[in-house]
């Protein structure tokens, strides 16, 4: 089953949890469509995860477009949806509907995905005008890094969870399909998930929220720079992947690898 906008809101409305998880290559968008992952984001982690950087503000459209056109091949049911980078919608209503344009011609992906509130409602409204399904993101949004003082939860003093919360009204009211809620208390996911009529996926968010979202590697244990809270490791890759590795070197050196089985007669 093709997994759409529609199906999402539905999802909230019959009370079905919403499992989405970051992506950002072929091989690995296809094996988690074929598991039934209901929703890829080709997220600006990449610039972390991928790239190595330290936070994702260095990440540009063409390595949104590089990827995302990457995992598109792999994705044949799941929504696909494209983070939008650091400094394509801020700077004005017209150069976000350009670039939301861009990274769906030039991807493949269903919708996009920017940070904000009620500041890129405007955005959120011509985007949404101009026929591409945006994904708004709140809370803790890692592009205003430098603002928060580092990746820290938000929320947590009543006035800041208040204006959280109507962050959440007002990017609904902008035309938001879905709400991305980061890092913020678990009884603030919860009152924003009553408090909206549009899906919210949470990471680290609390268990209330209408869906969930994690960074692959992460969840695989695969990135090891560091390991939030809200992270459960489903397995150790690094570990398993290593040890291959050193099996591999080892077999080399020995002469065990590669054996007549792998040699052409
Ligand atoms: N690998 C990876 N996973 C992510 O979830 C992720 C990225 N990269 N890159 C982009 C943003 C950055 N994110 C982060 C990064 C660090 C923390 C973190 O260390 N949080 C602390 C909370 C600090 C506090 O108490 O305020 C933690 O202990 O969870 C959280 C989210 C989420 N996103
Ligand atoms: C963590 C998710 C929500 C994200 O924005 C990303 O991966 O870039
Ligand atoms: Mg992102």
């Amino acid at each position: 089953m093709k997994h759409t906008v529609a199906e999402f809101q539905k999802m909230k409305e019959s009370g079905q949890k919403i499992a989405m998880l970051t992506a950002y290559d072929y091989s690995t968008a296809k094996v988690m469509d074929e598991a039934g992952i209901h929703g890829i984001l080709v997220g600006d982690s990449l610039g972390m995860v991928m790239l190595g950087y330290e936070n994702t503000l260095s990440v540009t459209m063409e390595d949104m477009i590089h990827h995302g056109r990457a995992a598109a091949r792999g994705v044949k049911e799941a929504l696909l949806v494209i983070d939008m980078p650091f400094m394509s919608y801020e700077t004005s209503v017209r150069d976000a509907v350009i670039n939301a344009g861009r990274l769906i011609k030039e991807t493949g992906g269903h919708a996009v995905k920017l940070e904000g509130g009620a500041e890129v409602c405007p955005q959120i409204k011509a985007i949404t005008a101009a026929k591409i399904p945006v994904m708004a993101h709140i809370g803790m949004t890692p592009q205003a890094v430098h603002a928060f003082g580092g990746f820290k939860v938000q929320g947590k003093e009543k006035e800041a969870a208040a204006k959280i919360l109507e962050a959440a009204k007002s990017v609904e009211e902008a035309g938001a399909f879905a709400i991305v809620l980061e890092c913020v208390p678990e009884a603030l996911g919860k009152a924003i998930t009553k408090a909206v009529s549009v899906p919210t996926i949470g990471i680290g968010a609390g268990a209330a929220c209408d869906g969930q979202i994690l960074v692959f590697q992460d969840m695989l244990g695969m990135y090891n720079d560091f390991k939030p809270k809200f992270v459960k490791q489903y397995a150790s890759l690094s570990d398993t992947m290593k040890s291959a590795y050193q099996t591999y070197i080892r077999e080399v050196q020995e002469q065990v690898f590669p054996s007549s089985e792998f040699s052409f007669l």
